[in-house]
C-alpha cells in the first residue's frame, strides 16, 4: 500500500508557470503543505477548505484517471500541491510514469528533499519572497541544490521567485547571487487569487507584469533573467483545474 493524498487531477491544458510554460500538460496536485503562503493560489490543498476533495490513491489508480482524461493525447505531467515533497512514496507514481515514456515536472517550493527528485524531468524550485509570511531556510536550499548538482544532463532545474512588490523583487534578487548558475524566473504574483471578476483582474495583472518587466530590464545586476506571467491566470483568471 503506497497511496498519495490527491487533491485532484485535471488536463490536459497548458503548463502556465516557469521554464516550460505553454507545454501541453496533465496535472496531479497532491493535498497538504509545510508552508501557508499569504497568497496562496492553491490554498484548498492546505487550509482544510478542500479536505473533502482529498482522495487517497494508489499510483495505478492515478495513472488510470490520467489516462481516462487526457487519453493518449498527452506526455508530459506536472505534479504539484501544497508540497508534494512531503511524499516519500512519490517515486511509486514517477516510475508508472516513466514507463509509459512521460515527462514528470515538479514544483515545490525548496523546503524539503526527497532522492526521487532525481527522476524529475524538469524540476522547479520556487522559494518563498517576504510578502509569503514564510522564511526561507537556505541552509536546506543549499543541501537541495548542492545535491542536485550530481544530476544527469537530461534533468532542467530553475528557480522561480514570485514577486508582489520592491521586498520581494531584493529577494529574488539575493536568491539569483546565491545560485548564479541556476536559470530564474521571475514571476507575477497574484494579489487577487479569489476574485471571479477576470477583467479586473486580467487589467491588474497585466499591469504587474510591466511594473516586473521595467524593473528587470533597468536592472544590471540582472543579465541572465526570464521574467513571465502565470499565463493561465490570463486565459482563465482564478478558475480551478485549469
Ligand atoms: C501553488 S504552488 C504549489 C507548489 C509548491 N508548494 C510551491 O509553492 O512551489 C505552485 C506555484 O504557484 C505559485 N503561486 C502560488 N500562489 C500564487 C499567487 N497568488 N501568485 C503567483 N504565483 C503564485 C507558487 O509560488 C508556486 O511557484
Ligand atoms: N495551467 C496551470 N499551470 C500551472 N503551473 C503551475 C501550477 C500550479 O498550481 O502549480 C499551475 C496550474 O494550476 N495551472
Ligand atoms: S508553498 Fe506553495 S502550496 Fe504551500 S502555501 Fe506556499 S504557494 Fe501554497
Ligand atoms: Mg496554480
Amino acid at each position: 500500500m503506497s497511496k498519495l493524498p490527491v487533491m485532484e487531477i485535471f488536463g490536459p491544458t497548458i503548463q502556465g508557470e516557469g521554464m516550460v510554460i505553454g507545454q501541453k500538460t496533465m496535472f496531479v496536485r497532491t493535498a497538504g503543505c509545510d508552508y501557508s503562503c499569504a497568497w496562496c493560489d492553491s490554498a484548498f490543498t492546505w487550509d482544510g477548505t478542500g479536505k473533502d476533495s482529498i482522495t487517497q490513491m494508489e499510483p495505478e489508480q492515478i495513472w488510470d484517471e490520467l489516462k481516462r482524461l487526457g487519453g493518449n493525447g498527452f506526455s508530459f505531467v506536472t505534479i504539484s500541491g501544497g508540497n508534494p515533497a512531503l511524499l516519500k512514496n512519490l517515486d511509486g507514481l514517477i516510475k508508472i510514469l516513466k514507463q509509459n515514456d512521460i515527462k514528470v515536472c515538479l514544483e515545490t517550493q525548496g523546503s524539503k528533499w526527497q532522492d526521487w527528485f532525481f527522476q524529475i524531468d524538469e524540476l522547479t524550485i520556487s522559494p518563498k519572497p517576504p510578502s509569503s509570511g514564510m522564511l526561507t531556510n537556505f541552509e536546506i536550499l543549499d543541501t537541495i541544490l548542492d545535491n542536485l548538482k550530481a544530476r544527469t544532463m537530461n534533468q532542467n532545474v530553475s528557480l522561480k521567485v514570485v514577486v508582489f512588490n520592491d521586498e520581494d523583487y531584493l529577494y529574488a534578487k539575493k536568491v539569483h547571487k546565491r545560485y548564479p548558475d541556476i536559470p530564474i524566473f521571475l514571476q507575477v504574483g497574484n494579489e487577487d487569487s479569489r476574485t471571479t471578476d477576470d477583467q479586473v483582474l486580467i487589467s491588474r495583472l497585466l499591469d504587474k507584469y510591466q511594473w516586473l518587466i521595467d524593473k528587470a530590464m533597468l536592472d544590471d545586476d540582472l543579465q541572465n533573467i526570464k521574467v513571465l506571467p502565470q499565463l493561465h491566470t490570463y486565459v482563465w483568471g482564478n478558475k480551478r483545474g485549469v
